[in-house]
């Protein structure tokens, strides 16, 4: 006899909803809504989150009242456990949940994963935080705090200036408001967690016996660290692991550079020589080449203890070798354009200024012009045409920055990198 899988239903009232957040995938399902699931006020602090434009996900996780399966893949094998927080699920499109939510008296802290280009001034971003922000105003709402979580640097400094900048343009009166009541925070996020697939939604049944539609599969690896004030209040993040810093910048640094950095050398130049995944590319022993070179060639700038750098740079190896976390360098790939400006050309900028040719940072560039010429990974970048498009590395190094093109010997090791040198 077959019997039908338990459901995930709730079987005590939600936590008031008291976060919204934009963005709602796998990585704030893995990220931020962990961290406040597994607060000890966890019962004082629920989400309700809305995805970018799709349906499915929001309709997933209404069917479930919001629950869903977060499944952490051990080297060893799976471990689960349900998050409660998303207390509701919307599809972007639903601008009478949005201005609901922002009206609410008891909403206190908004977070954001709209990916690297969400942040553009071209994006539509900035106009639902001001939407959201106006409504907020005219019901009398009182003070919040902006929590933006996508791999920028000084993320929270991004949305101030991209939010005020748009409000002064409809109603300076409104960008007064948002200055006297909004606090933006910047932070570092950290946790690998790929797109789920269909057989990880079998993989998480098979687990726990209990049907979701839409668990998240992801690393026991995680970090958060950020900085700014909560004039609203917040979860007890921190007694899940978050930190709470002064000056998150070495921390981002750290991050973007040796983690993200080196994702996109893998994804660039791995899947140019036929490597899929991470954990395929980072056991090849040229890409480790590469990679060791791109390191140290980032470690020399970045302004924390070398014990520390090794440490990371030993911790990331471990979780990038790890074969049960798929993390496909097609997806890592996406939206270049976007990422090579904060993940590789601080170092390019700060490897000129001591005189020295950033040779691990050129190789990253030169395998990114390749694939967008077909090269390896396929290319989905709404910024990529102008690169394609350039005639010559030196014309796509201007596209980013004018006087990175002016640096003769710069352009020359890069047309050297594209000959094979
Ligand atoms: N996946 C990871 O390992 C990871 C780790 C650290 C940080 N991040 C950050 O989180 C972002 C999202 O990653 P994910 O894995 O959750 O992706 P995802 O595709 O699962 O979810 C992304 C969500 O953001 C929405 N979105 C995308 N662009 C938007 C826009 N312009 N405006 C509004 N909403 C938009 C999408 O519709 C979707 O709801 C990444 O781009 C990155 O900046 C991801
Ligand atoms: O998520 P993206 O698209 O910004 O970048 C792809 C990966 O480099 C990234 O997701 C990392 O896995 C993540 O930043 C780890 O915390």
């Amino acid at each position: 006899m077959t019997t039908t899988p338990a459901r995930l239903r709730r079987t005590a009232p939600p936590p008031p909803a008291r976060i919204l957040h934009l963005g709602l995938g796998s990585f704030f399902r893995a990220h931020q809504a962990w961290y406040t699931a597994t607060a000890p006020d966890a019962h004082s602090w629920g989400i309700t989150a809305f995805t970018g434009r799709s349906t499915g996900l929001a309709e997933s996780l209404t069917a479930q009242d919001g629950l869903y399966t977060l499944v952490k893949r051990w080297p060893e094998g799976d471990t689960a456990s349900v998050v409660a927080s998303v207390v509701a699920a919307h599809p972007g499109a639903d601008t009478d949940a949005w201005v609901r939510a922002w009206r609410s008296r008891e909403l206190a802290v908004v977070t954001l994963t709209v990916t690297e280009a969400g942040y553009l001034p071209n994006a539509t971003v900035a106009e639902r935080l001001v939407s959201g922000l106006a409504a907020r105003r005219t019901a009398g709402g009182g003070p919040l705090a902006v929590v933006p979580c996508d791999n920028l640097p000084a993320n929270g400094e991004v949305v101030r200036r991209v939010v005020t900048e748009l409000a002064e343009s409809v109603d300076p009166t409104l960008a007064r408001w948002i200055t006297d009541h909004v606090s933006f925070v910047t932070t570092m996020v950290d946790r690998i967690t790929p797109a789920t697939t269909p057989d990880d939604v079998n993989a998480a049944a098979e687990l726990t016996g209990v049907a979701d539609a839409a668990p998240v599969f992801t690393e026991p690896y995680t970090e958060w660290v950020l900085s700014g004030d909560f004039p609203a209040g917040r979860p007890l993040w921190e007694e899940s692991g978050a930190r709470f810093v002064a000056d998150v910048e070495p921390h981002e640094q750290r991050k973007l550079w040796l983690l993200n950095g080196g994702h996109s050398l893998l994804a660039y130049a791995g899947s140019a020589v036929g490597h899929e995944t991470v954990a395929d590319a980072v056991t090849d022993p040229a890409c480790r080449r590469w990679l060791d070179q791109w390191w140290d060639e980032a470690a020399r700038y970045l302004p924390l203890p070398p014990t520390e750098i090794t440490a990371y740079r030993g911790a990331l190896l471990d979780r990038w070798a790890n074969p049960r976390i798929q993390h496909r360098l097609a997806q890592i790939a996406t939206d270049g354009s976007q990422k090579i400006p904060v993940r590789v050309l601080p170092v390019v900028r700060a490897a000129r200024a001591a005189h020295r040719m950033p040779t691990g940072a050129i190789r990253i560039l030169a395998a990114w012009i390749r694939h967008l010429h077909g090269a390896g990974a396929p290319v989905r970048d709404a910024g990529a045409a102008p690169f394609a498009a350039a005639t010559s590395p030196r014309d796509v190094l201007a596209l980013f920055d004018p006087a990175l093109a002016a640096d003769e010997d710069l352009v020359a090791a890069l047309e050297d990198a594209l000959r094979g040198h």
